[in-house]
Order: C-alpha cells, then sequence, then structure tokens
C-alpha cells in the first residue's frame, strides 16, 4: 500500500519537555488512520508536525512525498484545529466561498462542502451566532470545499450530536474511499473502531499501529476501551 504520510524518529520538544521521543509511523494513502491517546500525550503536537506548523528538534516528517511544510503541499493538504478557525462576522456560506476562492473554486463546492458538513439549514446564518459544534463543523467545510488529497482533524467530533457524528464519520469514509487520506484524532472508542487503522499514543510514544481488529486481537479483547488499557499496561511493564 502506498504511503502518503512517514514519520521517521520524531522528535519534538515543547515548553523544555520532550513531547514526541523519537516517533515513527507510515499512514497509507486513501485510508483513514485513528489517532488515539489521552490528553497531553502528543496527539496534537504530531498532527502539527504532519502540517508542517512545529518546530522539530529531529527526525522527517514527509507527506505525499514531499518535506512537511513545503510549499508543494499547500494546497494538497487540509488542517482543522481544536478551535474553529472561521470568520464570526461572515455567515457560514460566506467563509466556505471565501475559503473556495482562495482555491478559484465557485459556488457549487462551497455549497457541497457545507452539505457534508450538515450545515445546509444554517448556511445564511452568521458564525457568531452558530452552537460549537455548528462552528466546528463550519471549519471543517472550509478545509473539505478544496478536496485536499490529506485532511488532518484534530477532535472534529466533539461537541457534535450521535447522528451528525455518525453522518462526519460516513464523509470521512467516503472521502477515503475516494483517495483521500484522514488521520483523525479522537477520544471516542466507537469512532475508533470506524478507522483502518489506529495510532495509539502514550507520553510522546506509539504504542500500537495497527487495524482495529488486530488491536483487539492483540490485547485479547472486542472493547477497544479495555483493549486500550491492556496494552498501555503491557507497554508500561515492557518500558520499566
Ligand atoms: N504551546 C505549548 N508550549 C509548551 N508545551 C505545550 C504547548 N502545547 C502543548 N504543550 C505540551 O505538549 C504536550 C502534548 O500536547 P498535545 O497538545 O500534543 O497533546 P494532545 O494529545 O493533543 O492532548 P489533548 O487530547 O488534550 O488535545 C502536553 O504536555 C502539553 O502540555
Amino acid at each position: 500500500m502506498e504511503t502518503a504520510i512517514e514519520v521517521r524518529d520524531l522528535v519534538v520538544k515543547r515548553g523544555g519537555r520532550t513531547v514526541l521521543d523519537g516517533f515513527t509511523c507510515a499512514i497509507p494513502r486513501g485510508s483513514v488512520t485513528g489517532l488515539l491517546g489521552p490528553s497531553g500525550s502528543g496527539k496534537t503536537t504530531l498532527m502539527r508536525a504532519i502540517v508542517g506548523v512545529q518546530v522539530v528538534a529531529a527526525g522527517a516528517v514527509t507527506v505525499l512525498g514531499h518535506p512537511a511544510g513545503s510549499a508543494a503541499l499547500r494546497s494538497r493538504i487540509g488542517y482543522v484545529t481544536q478551535a474553529p478557525s472561521v470568520y464570526a462576522d461572515l455567515t457560514v456560506l460566506e467563509n466556505v466561498r471565501y475559503f473556495a476562492s482562495l482555491y478559484k473554486l465557485g459556488a457549487a463546492a462551497a455549497d457541497a462542502a457545507v452539505e457534508a458538513v450538515g450545515l445546509d439549514r444554517a448556511r445564511g446564518q452568521l458564525v457568531a451566532d452558530l452552537s460549537g459544534g455548528q462552528r466546528s463543523r463550519a471549519s471543517l467545510a472550509c478545509a473539505i470545499v478544496s478536496r485536499p488529497e490529506v485532511l488532518v482533524l484534530d477532535e472534529p467530533t466533539v461537541g457534535q450530536d450521535p447522528v451528525l457524528r455518525d453522518e462526519l464519520w460516513d464523509h470521512f469514509r467516503g472521502l477515503a474511499a475516494d483517495g483521500t487520506t484522514v488521520l483523525v484524532s479522537s477520544h471516542v472508542m466507537d469512532e475508533a473502531n470506524r478507522c483502518d487503522r489506529l495510532l495509539l499514543i502514550r507520553e510522546g510514544l506509539l504504542i500500537a499501529d495497527d487495524t482495529p481488529a488486530a488491536v483487539k486481537r492483540e490485547a485479547g479483547t472486542e472493547d477497544l476501551d479495555q483493549a486500550f488499557l491492556t496494552l498501555i499496561r503491557k507497554h508500561e511493564v515492557a518500558t520499566s
């Protein structure tokens, strides 16, 4: 399988401490890969390194064959941060049309992105008047409007109701089926089951990189929550 994102021996220090400590992984093209781990384990830091906005101390990150952050990747990678980055004084549609125009795309692309994130009925509303969950979906619409080849999503389903979460995951799966590489961080284990592959990270170290089925098999349980606890404990024993 072709690799879209390759991270090799990555070391990142933030605030004087080592956040990623020799992290290595390869993410296949056209897959949905879930990035899971406790709060503060380094998920956002890894995503920042992949999109090229993180200063790294050592190692290499290659995306679609180019060093992370290089100009050639700018229109080929989309990133949705935890804090929605949309203009509060514009409507949903105005925001998405603005991002579409940056890529020389028209109204049809903007309409499709708004529909894909379930914001059709709120399209004329000012972002300032949206709920938190709607705002993060508006941010997602801006990121997907250009159909980037790699989509990096930091907890995109936080604050969404179960029906919308399900629809968003259907959308991620549809993007991957069309060849997009989707990297999603999440805390929610039922979402992890919908990924092709999982990266489990703890304290800056990779402790699992496999399919959900293989992760569960290795831990000897059908419950992913339990599987992760088991793998974390195994890892603690192995490294102590
Ligand atoms: N700007 C910063 N300056 C210094 N340290 C930081 C900074 N941002 C994050 N850190 C530290 O880096 C570590 C990893 O943070 P990161 O945001 O990557 O974790 P995370 O796994 O994404 O957490 P969460 O699930 O809570 O979003 C944490 O210990 C955090 O305190």
